[in-house]
């Protein structure tokens, strides 16, 4: 007699999302004895790798704190700030450099340099490649990031805002960091030239397949880019979801920023703007590429 095997339902697993950036348990504290305050409490936040996750919260709430710790530039009082499982703190200046690159709200750049020179300044400090290497890399970072060769030997008082942002982004990414740190990306910029900015983000983005953690107070930057938004409040991450989520969760300073009239102003044409594909559990999966680099 033959047996029949039953048939077999194999189950597809769930794509296994790749945890970049470990808050756990994070206390900051700042002052001594009775001028002692927390910033931070008992703070928890995972950042998985193709992230696009903003960072929302009121003021003094401890976002750019935040940002120092991955930086590993602030120690936590207690609990942990881990990048790829490492201590943020416990990396030198020169890893770190390599693993992140961080993108500052008015750029930041060096108005004694050239353009070429902001964009090639870490990547030399490096000290590692000749320097003709170092120039050549660094005009690729600028082609890349929308700008033209004859950009290159221009100074930074000759730029508009747009060109200044673009060539701190170029600067940021001149060391192929899996990382990128924004603050206020789009400050500064109008409409058309922040729209413009976000455009590039999403490509280099995907591009990349670079994982973006980012301050902002803008809403339609924040509509256009992330793929997760994590809520600070009560010194903790009070909500860590997609945009769509995040809108509908019940709390004082969520409906004011998000349901305010500013905020319904930028909801409107994100309904308009093409979704990202989700996957069933309302994340936004990672590019598909593989990471340029180990951080
Ligand atoms: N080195 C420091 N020493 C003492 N206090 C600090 C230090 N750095 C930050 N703070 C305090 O920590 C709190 C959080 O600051 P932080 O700059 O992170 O806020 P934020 O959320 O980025 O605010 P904003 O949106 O207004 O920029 C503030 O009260 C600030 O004064």
């Amino acid at each position: 007699m033959t047996t029949h095997a039953m048939p077999q339902t194999v189950e597809t697993p769930a794509p296994q999302r790749e945890l970049l950036v470990d808050i756990e348990r994070l206390w900051t504290t700042f002052g001594q004895g009775q001028r002692a305050f927390s910033v931070h409490q008992d703070l928890n936040l995972q950042v998985f790798r193709g992230d696009i996750l903003s960072l929302v919260g009121g003021s003094g709430t401890g976002k750019t704190v935040l940002l120092r710790h991955i930086l590993g530039l602030t120690r936590p009082s207690q609990g942990a700030v881990k990048i790829n499982g490492q201590n943020a703190a416990d990396r030198d200046a020169a890893t770190a450099a390599s693993r992140m690159g961080m993108l500052f709200q008015h750029g930041a750049l060096f108005s004694a340099f050239s353009v070429l020179e902001n964009i090639a300044f870490p990547l030399r400090e490096q000290g590692a490649l000749p320097l003709n290497m170092v120039f050549d890399a660094a005009m690729v970072k600028l082609q890349m990031v929308g700008l033209k060769p004859e950009h290159a030997f221009r100074m930074p008082a000759d730029l508009s805002g747009g060109m200044i942002k673009r060539v701190a982004l170029a600067r940021a990414l001149i060391m192929d960091p899996p990382l990128l740190l924004l603050d206020e990306p789009t400050a500064g910029l109008d409409p058309r030239g922040s729209d413009e900015f976000c455009e590039l983000l999403l490509e280099l983005h995907e591009e990349l397949g670079l994982t973006v953690i980012m301050v902002t107070h803008d809403l339609d930057t924040l509509y256009a880019l992330s793929t997760t938004v994590a809520v600070l409040a009560e010194k903790k991450v009070i909500i860590n979801a997609p945009p769509r989520q995040v809108v509908q969760y019940e709390h004082p300073f969520i409906q004011q920023f998000f349901l305010g009239e500013r905020g319904l102003r930028a909801l409107e044409p994100a309904s308009a703007l093409p979704t990202r594909p989700s996957t069933p559990d309302g994340t936004s999966p990672a590019p598909s590429h593989p990471p340029t680099q180990e951080p």
